[in-house]
């Protein structure tokens, strides 16, 4: 069985005063049943680790560099995210797609160097609202899945997050069932490429204004493994309803 994940990614918000809400989070759930992801600034990265300590939350980076060093001004890398006390990355984000123009290409190789420096990655997915109103959800998906996830990936080391663009900070999300296709679709596009096994091992998490009053509902669509929460990660009092709504699907 999938072990379920609650993945918290603050974008470029907080301090160090917000590291208490990391310390709440954990208070608050001092022996989570679901793995639990939070994905602060990089800024924070170190000092949310010394907080953490042996508590099972995993911290993670929101991007990496492909290389492991070099002169790549204002970047960081997969290494230097490990060393820093990350054990994941977000890669792909429609925000580091549009706003800084990333192709699928650069995602994959991201991601190779991701899993070399011992990083889970999570793989984000989504499509616009003119591609979903012409009727190409699946079919962009399906690209940027073949193209963003690279053939090197292993069950442990691959999660992916289906994140339509429009619902991203919109507080609109998809009907159960626009969910349920699209993360059916990227379960059977995995298994296909990557044999039954590791294709029903990966998981799949569904982003795009999930708070507590909807996450029950998002969590018992088919093939959703948890999600990846934007705005509501940000305070333990909106996050810690979304675990346990998850701890109980
Ligand atoms: O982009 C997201 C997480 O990566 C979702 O953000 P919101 O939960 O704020 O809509």
């Amino acid at each position: 069985m999938r072990r379920r994940l609650a993945a918290g990614n603050w974008k470029m918000n907080g301090t160090s005063a917000d590291l208490e809400q990391i310390t709440a989070l954990m208070a608050a759930h001092p022996a989570p049943t679901v793995d639990l992801l939070l994905c602060p600034p990089a800024t924070l990265i170190h000092a949310a680790a010394r907080r953490v300590a042996d508590h099972p939350m995993m911290l993670g980076g929101q991007d990496c560099h492909a290389e492991p060093s070099g002169a790549h001004t204002g970047d960081i890398s997969a290494e230097q995210l490990a060393d820093a006390g990350a054990r994941a990355v977000i890669l792909g984000h429609s925000e580091r797609r549009q706003g800084h123009a990333e192709q699928n290409a650069q995602v994959c190789a991201k991601a190779r160097a991701a899993q070399d420096a011992g990083l889970m990655t999570v793989i984000c997915l989504g499509e616009s609202l003119d591609q979903r109103e012409a009727q190409t959800t699946l079919e962009v998906i399906g690209a940027q899945l073949a193209d963003s996830v690279p053939d090197t990936a292993t069950a442990d080391t691959l999660v992916i997050a289906y994140e339509p663009i429009w619902a991203i900070g919109t507080g609109r999300i998809p009907t159960p069932d626009q969910i349920a296709e699209v993360h059916d679709f990227i379960r059977a596009r995995l298994q296909q490429r990557f044999g039954a096994d590791m294709g029903s091992a990966v998981r799949l998490l569904y982003g795009g204004s999930v708070k507590p009053d909807n996450a029950a509902t998002v969590f018992a669509v088919s093939n959703v493994d948890g999600a990846l929460v934007g705005g509501a990660s940000l305070t333990a009092d909106q996050f810690s309803p979304i675990i346990t709504a998850l701890e109980t699907a």
